[in-house]
């Protein structure tokens, strides 16, 4: 290997070799990059990245040479296993700068013993830029997204604009907006990773909100920032004179969107996927959802950040990958118009009641490759002889799926949308995809064997010839074995001396003497073999070799051609894909809405909001698969000019917060297009989304939980209007009783009189109930609870009116607490009661002390009656509610109903 001195071996060498010169100065233009150095058929790792990569991939750390007088740490991957180190790697937030050998050693050779094989960085990958399947989640878009900033002036305030690309797919979208919706977006967007000028970094804020919103986030130099070269940039990427084509977008739009085509090139190294011109997304015609209300709601994943227990899993039936992106992408950025909306539950209607058409369709569909993903590997020169199977079998589906539709007279603006798309697949090439391609292909075109028998005759030859020729070798073994005598002779292939004759050493004098010594050359002796070639061997594989080299040259260029009209063809094959998605999700939400027994709601202009028999989507299934069911519940806070106020209380634990939260959600899926869990629901439709529930401290962000709730509220009572939708849980309840208190009834005033908002607020603080003879919309609404025994039973139904307890110290005896305390508790309740609040610390002296108190020190705090009770308060004890998803506290709390059960009846 011309590269043995890549690193000095003289242990006190402190000066570089020519190739750790060429290391270094490679390393230098990509220092924010682990680099995977070629050498063979390996990529090292050198340096502090040997440390790092071997840390992070648990592989051994060496050493070899020198420099600087220090050893120079070393760790390599093979390269035929480098996609699963690099998905290691990339999964740790890393970026991996990959530098080929560009020319073969031998070349380097020719230049001088010296010389250096001539590398280069073919490319970076980093998360937001990546292509292969097994880099990617086949059901999550994988965007990178870069922040323009516009500086304010005194009288204007700082504007943004955000670009958006999924590299993967080749969707590019824009948006404007302001420094307070930012968050927002950004959390709509989920960017893998986020690119920004340097210079924004310098404010707190956005650095928090950039490291909020993305696991990567790159700081880059001015220059990708340039307003006054975006243009120029953007035409460029695209190729065309102007951009006036693609539609009107301002400076600042322009900027963010060239620096993406800036990023793609520099990762790229040149190489241009095949993106969409980009697409300005009008964020009014969105239902905006703030970034907190988002991870409350748990719409696309939980707050423990798993996609399980969220909405999107419990509503995601897509069977493909392309679908469920789709579903994802939707539900994260709803609708706000009204006609659109009607579009799209047009179509779901449709496939709900074409169940035949549905199942066929979505039989069909579940086998449809991944033709935009596998469009850009072969636009990035990336892709194998599978991706253009996928793009011919997902072509063909079109076609197949389209002709299905129509024959089914399916109507509809959405439906004729995907029909269209689906028809204007371009079949021809699909036909000469599969023409070329055998039935049975190769990961990868290198070595050929992909092109289909009979497709071209020259192939046909070559490959002809190089079997036939084989097919003479193998029978040359025979021949020679008569004419030598030697019956053990045998004709083998290595990769070294190619082919060649094997006997036996014993055999040794009579092969290298007359007579036979003129037909065999010697060639190589080995303890338990000597080895020969003939002339006429080494014709017939030269033969060989010269057939085969042809063939393959012949399938490249197949390969070329195929690839080439693939790409050309790319606008039309990215469309049906998209339709095909579109597909996906429209029968896919059918398919939900016949099995989850989900209604259309009816979504217009008006303030309506009116639910009947409304359910949780993800309770729903998780208490049916714990063989519970849910109550339904209605729900009316809409009125003809501002909303009404919903003001509920209950018990603990008796559905408040579930209330709240499956009336957001039901107004999410309407406005994604999707049926609901109701009877029936009629909604005005929401321009915004408010939820401030359950709590969570953002340590990180040095906010207490009370801080971070108080923000919260202000951002709604700064923003919400008579179009918004609010749920409130709970407001308050994180500071002094009469601080919280007074905190809610200011609250619910400011947004009775100035927002004017629907809303539904869960509270505690019962004396706010008095509130709904104040205020005309305010509305008294309680979950209903029955007492038994002295216990609580919820019966999880929501009914006019107050509660008139919390039962709260109920609801402690049934989580466990020590009955000591619970006496207690029920004691220091019965005087607060009946002193009415007033003089409670006076009061409470006169109260006997906790009779714990009171024990001779060395008595034993009351043992457990039984092992089922200690089991009860280990498991109590082992909860941490502040870690807890809403799914896993529902399970604890199944989990602590069944001990409860165990220890009635030790009881018994
Ligand atoms: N409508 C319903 N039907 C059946 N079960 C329900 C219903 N609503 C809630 N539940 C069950 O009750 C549990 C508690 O509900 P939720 O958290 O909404 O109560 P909460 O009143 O908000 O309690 P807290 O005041 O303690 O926060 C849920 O996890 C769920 O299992």
């Amino acid at each position: 290997m011309t590269d043995a001195q890549v690193l000095p071996d003289d242990r006190t060498a402190d000066v570089a070799t020519p190739a750790m010169a060429q290391f270094i100065e490679i390393k230098a233009a990509n220092p924010d990059c682990l680099l995977f150095y070629r050498m063979g058929d390996f990529y090292e790792m050198f340096f502090e990245d040997a440390e790092v990569a071997s840390r992070a991939l648990g592989i051994t750390l060496t050493k070899r040479g020198r420099y600087r007088g220090e050893d120079i740490p070393l760790c390599g991957v093979p390269v035929h296993a480098a996609d699963d180190y690099l998905q290691r790697l990339i999964a740790l937030g890393h970026r991996v700068a990959v530098c080929e050998q560009m020319e073969d050693p031998a070349e380097a050779k020719k230049r001088g013993s010296k010389s250096v094989v001539r590398r280069d960085v073919v490319r970076l990958v980093t998360p937001g830029t990546l292509t292969e399947d097994n880099l990617l989640d086949a059901r999550r878009s994988n965007y990178l997204a870069a922040v323009a900033r516009q500086k304010g002036t005194e009288s204007a305030a700082d504007a943004f604009a955000v670009a958006w690309a999924d590299m993967s797919t080749g969707a590019f979208r824009l948006a404007e907006t302001t420094a307070a919706a930012l968050p927002a977006l950004l959390a709509r967007i989920e960017p893998r990773e986020l690119l920004a000028a340097d210079g924004l970094f310098d404010d707190d804020e956005l650095r928090r909100t950039f490291k909020a919103a993305s696991p990567a986030v790159v700081p880059l130099p001015r220059a990708f920032f340039d307003a006054a070269t975006a243009e120029h940039r953007l035409a460029d990427f695209f190729s065309v004179a102007s951009l006036d084509a693609f539609g009107s977008f301002s400076r600042l739009e322009l900027t963010a969107a060239a620096a993406i085509v800036a990023y793609v090139d520099k990762t790229q190294v040149g190489s241009r996927p095949p993106l969409d011109p980009p697409a300005r997304e009008s964020l009014g015609g969105a239902l905006a959802i703030d970034a907190a209300s988002r991870a409350n709601l748990e719409l696309c994943r939980t707050l423990a950040g798993e996609r399980r227990g969220s909405l999107l899993h419990a509503i995601d039936r897509t069977v493909s990958g392309a679908g469920a992106r789709l579903l994802a992408d939707r539900l994260a950025a709803p609708l706000a118009d009204p006609d659109a909306i009607r579009d799209r539950l047009d179509a779901v209607d449709f496939f709900l009641a074409e169940t035949t058409l549905r199942a066929r369709l979505r039989r069909d569909l579940a086998g449809v490759p991944d033709m935009a993903r596998a469009l850009t590997r072969v636009s990035l020169d990336r892709g194998g002889p599978r991706d253009l199977a996928a793009i011919a079998g997902g072509l063909n589906a079109a076609a197949r799926l389209a002709g299905g539709l129509r024959e089914a007279g399916g109507a509809g603006s959405e439906i004729d949308r995907i029909a269209h798309g689906l028809e204007a697949a371009p079949a021809e090439l699909a036909a000469r995809l599969m023409a070329a391609l055998d039935d049975e292909l190769p990961l990868l075109k290198r070595d050929g064997g992909f092109v289909r028998q009979g497709f071209r005759s020259d192939l046909d030859e070559a490959r002809a010839l190089r079997d036939q020729s084989r097919q003479v070798i193998a029978a040359l073994q025979q021949t020679y074995a008569e004419t030598t005598g030697i019956k053990s002779l045998k004709v083998k292939h290595n990769g070294v001396l190619g082919y060649f004759i094997e006997v036996a050493p014993n055999y040794a004098q009579a092969m290298t003497s007359e007579p036979l010594n003129r037909l065999f050359i010697h060639r190589q002796t080995l303890a338990g073999a000597m080895r020969f070639s003939t002339t006429e061997l080494s014709e017939l594989e030269g033969r060989i070799a010269s057939a085969a080299e042809r063939a393959l040259a012949i399938e490249l260029s197949v390969f070329a051609d195929l690839a080439r009209a693939t790409v050309e063809a790319g606008i039309a094959i990215k469309r049906a894909a998209d339709m095909l998605a579109a597909l996906d999700v429209a029968t896919s939400l059918a398919e939900l809405a016949a099995a989850e027994g989900y209604v259309r709601p009816r979504v217009d202009d008006s303030l309506t909001f009116r639910i009947d028999g409304g359910r949780h989507p993800v309770v729903e299934q998780v208490l049916r698969e714990q063989g519970g069911s849910f109550v339904a519940n209605g729900c009316d806070v809409g009125g003809e000019a501002a909303g009404k106020l919903w003001l509920v209380t209950g018990p603990n634990m008796a559905g408040k917060s579930t209330f709240l939260r499956q009336n957001a959600l039901i107004a999410v899926l309407a406005q994604i297009g999707s049926f609901v869990p109701a009877k029936s629901a009629h909604i005005g439709v929401v321009d915004r989304l408010f939820s401030r529930v359950g709590a969570a401290d953002d340590l990180a962000r040095g906010r207490s939980t009370f801080m971070v709730e108080m923000i919260e509220t202000a951002a709604i009572l700064n923003q919400a209007g008579a179009r918004s939708f609010v749920i409130l849980d709970e407001i308050g309840r994180g500071t002094a009783t009469y601080d919280g208190l007074s905190i809610a009834w200011a609250t619910i005033e400011h947004l009775h009189e100035a927002n004017r908002c629907r809303t539904l607020f869960a509270t505690h603080y019962h004396e706010l109930t008095a509130l709904s003879e104040r205020l005309p919309r305010v509305v008294n609404a309680t979950v209903k609870v029955k007492e038994w025994r002295g216990d609580v039973v919820f019966l999880h139904e929501i009914v006019p009116g107050s509660a008139d307890r919390s039962y709260g110290i109920q609801v402690a005896k049934l989580a466990g607490l020590p009955r000591p305390v619970i006496e207690r508790a029920r004691a220091v309740l019965a005087e607060l009661e009946k002193s009415g609040g007033n003089n409670a610390v006076s009061m409470l002296d006169d109260l006997p002390l906790f009779s714990l108190a009171r024990r001779p020190a060395a008595a034993p705090v009351e043992a457990p009656p039984d092992p089922a009770e200690a089991e009860l308060l280990a498991a109590i004890d082992a909860l941490a509610p502040d870690e807890l998803s809403p799914r896993e506290a529902l399970e604890a709390v199944y989990r602590l109903k069944a001990l409860r059960a165990g220890i009635g009846r030790a009881h018994g």
